[in-house]
């Protein structure tokens, strides 16, 4: 079941380390940023949502040692492409087939909320939220990913320019900032 946190921002410590702040996050706080929680024992309650919400396509992701041929250096050079900073002009859905994992969001103080996802676990962000995504210590993930469409990953970095993003700015303004 999802563990909802805010990061202790110790930078000193490895980003796959729990970071636990000490403070908890209600769902309810974690919705007030757009994000929204499920738990589905089943992949047919995942297909019902996809019906819901348009989504045609999917992939499945593993991300673990064995992926990058055992090699530590290559596992985390892809988590550090995760890690960064960033927001999709498309909506973004993973549900959690095993293993586990970090998904950082950006609350409205733009202070970093950690949700802690395993087995069952689904996760919704809107588009135009900053966020970032690591393994856990464990080392190992399992998630299918959903797509509207073709199955894409256009990450777009933080910077300041993208203030002026169509897709930002809209989500600054369904979150009411
Ligand atoms: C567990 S899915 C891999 C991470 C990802 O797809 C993403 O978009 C992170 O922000
Ligand atoms: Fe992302």
């Amino acid at each position: 079941m999802v563990e909802v946190y805010y990061h202790d921002n110790n930078d000193e410590v490895d980003f796959r380390e729990a970071h636990h702040s000490g403070e908890t996050v209600s769902l309810e706080e974690l919705a007030s940023t757009g994000v929204l929680y499920y738990h589905f024992d089943t992949e047919e309650e995942v297909d019902r949502l996809a019906v819901e919400r348009s989504y045609k396509n999917r992939d499945t992701i593993r991300l673990n040692r064995a992926t990058f041929g055992d090699s530590e250096e290559a596992l985390v050079e892809k988590l550090n492409g995760f890690y960064k900073e960033h927001l999709h002009e498309d909506e973004e859905i993973r549900y959690i087939l095993g293993g586990s994992g970090f998904f950082d969001v950006r609350n409205k103080a733009d202070k970093w909320i950690r949700c802690k996802l395993a087995k069952g676990d689904l996760l919704i962000l809107p588009s135009g939220i900053y966020h970032r995504f690591t393994l856990d210590a464990e080392n190992d993930i399992h998630a299918l990913r959903l797509f509207k469409d073709e199955p894409k990953w256009i990450a777009l970095t933080r910077s300041e320019e993208l203030a002026t993003n169509e897709y930002r700015k809209e989500y600054l303004q369904s979150i009411g900032v």
